[in-house]
């Protein structure tokens, strides 16, 4: 293999350190301005304590105006307001910050948790919310901190009451945004690479709600600031505690109002209004920060990216990769129908059925065996069982299905058989990817958008292989792409800076890493253009031949899969139909079905047929036609 850090050493460190680059936010008025409010505020709260001495301190007759001496003039008592508004800075910072965090937490447990969990914990979880929610915050607030005796009512105790009475809606937000994250295709492929619940939700949701968070963070500080100034305006705040809304309470009662003293209560009003408008500023960029999308530099790599893709030789077009038409189909097959010589799967009788009203057998008794190194074509119209086949293979059907019968047996190279359907919890965490991968259906949305390239195959290997080094597995995942034609430089792009057909060969590179023996690719190359499409199957037969798995090739086109199986299974309403070496079935399709679907695709002459959406034919159901009309190409 090719030592890839020596072809790429210059490029990979210009890359690393654009890369860096990247991840910082692009710069904006807004953000300048948010920044630099929030910055000289927290310096304020923090250091100004230290140089403005006691604000105890009696150091005037009182009622100063602004001077010289005392910069914000002094109290009815005497004491200086700069040294007051510094600490009342930092008490509110404090009680802000640890709502922020309390609220944030309760709000990240509740929703997020209960939204991946689902069933009975999101049920319960989201009836507290509800509960939570429908109560009235303030006047809870008011009674809570009444009730308690002011001796004890420091800073810890109102922050404690004002973040039980602010999570609920958050909460609601970010199960919302659960629920839509949990069913996407790379949390899918995170659940069939083995991946632990825990890490699925730490490493493939969250980092898609962080915006969110942060902006429900930010929100619970402002609320936060606000509700303890107002409680404290009412006189139920901290009672050990100087905060913003204590100056503004004492103002009140010292009469400043009446006596004109604006800067005893303009002053930390002006502070919760700036902070205030600083966080709200910064909550605008948030999105912008995080989301490697919407980053300028990001954007600025995207078009040196493209650039690259077009020079490079291994981008998505694969020349020469077309079969002319009437291309005589791919190798003799491993012999007649349901045996192979030298099985690595064998499925026996797998029945299926979706448990909802009018119970869906899509499923039945399907019996197929898969040779090492073979490649099998599953073919048939929509909804003939096809995905659900495949996913039952792997265990990854979710209720509704239910597996009624049969038995699926992988037969590993150390001679052991093992009972797919027995295996449970850490041994089919295990099993899955490192034995049998899978490319999902539309493959290309199986990558999470927010996580390098690098991070997704890597967390592939450190999770099957925990004692791989830093540097072995970065070798690795090079390696893998460069033997789905991706050059490694892309490592560490960002899912939305390569093409479709680039997203489907890193999910092929990753379905790879692990070597397993065998592949299932659910139309792997849907949404691709015809040309991207063979690029990316003839590479699967070169890899194949190189490497010697065996794939499940599902599609519904039946000509492609004359072309590059060798044998193909066509599957009608659950049922296997016709199952044969694809050299037979290219010369005699014995099934109406079979011969139906072979002259559904384009021919050079034009039309398509109707049956692959309506499983009819204007004909009558399964009216033959002769396969040579409209053979592949
Ligand atoms: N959750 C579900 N509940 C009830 N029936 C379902 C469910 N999912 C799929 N089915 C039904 O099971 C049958 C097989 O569906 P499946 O998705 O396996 O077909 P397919 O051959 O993969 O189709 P396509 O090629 O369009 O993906 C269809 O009749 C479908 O309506």
């Amino acid at each position: 293999m090719t030592d890839i850090s020596t072809l790429t050493g210059t490029a990979d460190e210009e890359g690393r350190s654009s890369g860096r680059r990247a991840m910082l936010p692009g710069w904006s008025p807004k953000l300048g301005t948010g920044l630099a409010l929030v910055t000289g505020i927290t310096l304020f709260g923090v250091v100004g304590p230290w140089l403005m001495g006691d604000p105890d301190a009696i150091s005037s007759i009182g009622m100063t105006a602004p001077g010289g001496e005392h910069w914000l003039g002094t109290t009815q008592t005497g004491q200086d307001v700069l040294a007051q508004l510094a600490h009342a800075t930092r008490g509110s910072l404090q009680i802000g910050l640890l709502v922020g965090v309390m609220a944030t937490l309760l709000s990240a447990f509740f929703g997020i948790i209960g939204g991946y969990l689902g069933g009975v914990v999101d049920e319960g979880f989201s009836l507290f919310s509800n509960v939570m929610l429908v109560i009235p915050g303030l006047p809870l607030v008011i009674v809570i901190a009444g009730f308690v005796p002011a001796s004890r009512r420091g800073a810890w105790t109102i922050a404690v009451v004002l973040a039980i009475t602010g999570w609920a809606a958050s909460a609601r937000v970010l199960r919302s945004q659960t629920l839509s994250l949990r069913n996407r295709d790379y949390v899918a492929a995170a659940r069939v690479a083995g991946e632990k619940r825990w890490r699925i939700v730490a490493v493939e949701i969250l980092p898609n709600l962080l915006p969110l968070l942060a902006s429900q963070f930010v929100f619970a500080v402002i609320a936060a600031i606000l509700a303890e100034a107002g409680l404290s305006f009412l006189g139920l705040g901290a009672s050990n505690a100087s905060t913003l809304g204590t100056m503004l309470y004492f103002a009140q009662n010292g009469f400043a109002l009446q006596w004109g003293a604006w800067w005893w209560f303009v002053p930390p009003g002006l502070v919760i209004a700036l902070f205030g408008c600083g966080l709200a500023l910064i909550n605008f960029s948030i999105d912008e920060i995080i989301n490697p999308k919407l980053r300028r530099q990001g954007k600025a790599l995207v078009a040196s990216g493209r650039k690259a893709a077009v020079a490079a030789p291994t981008a998505d077009r694969v020349p020469g990769t077309c079969h002319g038409p009437g291309h005589p189909p791919a190798g003799g097959g491993t012999g007649a129908g349901g045996t192979a010589a030298d099985p690595v799967l064998t499925i026996d009788r797998l029945h299926v059925v979706y448990r909802v009203e009018n119970p869906v057998h899509a499923v039945k008794d399907v019996s197929l065996t898969l040779g090492r190194g073979e490649i099998l074509g599953l073919a048939g119209e929509s909804g003939c069982g096809k995905t659900t086949l495949a996913h039952a293979v792997n265990q990854l059907h979710l209720p509704p299905a239910e597996i009624t019968s049969g038995s699926v047996t992988f037969h590993d190279r150390s001679g052991r058989d093992i009972d797919l359907l027995a295996l449970r919890g850490e041994e089919l965490r295990a099993f899955r990817w490192a034995k049998l991968s899978m490319v999902f259906q539309g493959a290309m949305n199986s990558l999470n958008p927010v996580i390098s390239i690098r991070s997704q195959l890597e967390d592939v290997l450190t999770t099957h292989r925990p004692g791989m080094t830093g540097a072995g597995r970065r070798e690795r995942c090079a390696e893998a792409l460069e033997l789905v034609g991706v050059d490694p430089r892309r490592l560490d792009s960002f899912p939305h800076e390569l093409s479709g057909g680039m997203r489907q060969r890193v999910m092929i590179a990753m379905a790879m890493l692990l070597d397993p023996q065998v592949m299932i690719m659910d139309e792997p190359t849907t949404a691709l253009d015809v040309v991207v499409q063979r690029g990316i199957l003839q590479e699967i037969l070169r890899l194949r031949d190189e490497i010697g798995f065996a794939v499940v090739l599902i599609t519904h086109d039946l000509p492609l899969l004359l072309e590059l199986s060798d044998r193909i299974a066509v599957m009608h309403e659950g049922e296997v139909v016709e199952y044969a070496p694809a050299a037979q079935m290219y010369r005699d399709p014995r099934h109406p079905c079979t011969r139906r679907l072979l002259a559904s695709f384009p021919s050079l002459t034009g039309e398509r047929g109707s049956f692959l959406r309506t499983g009819e034919t204007t004909g009558g159901r399964y009216a033959g036609s002769d396969p040579t009309e409209r053979t592949p190409g």
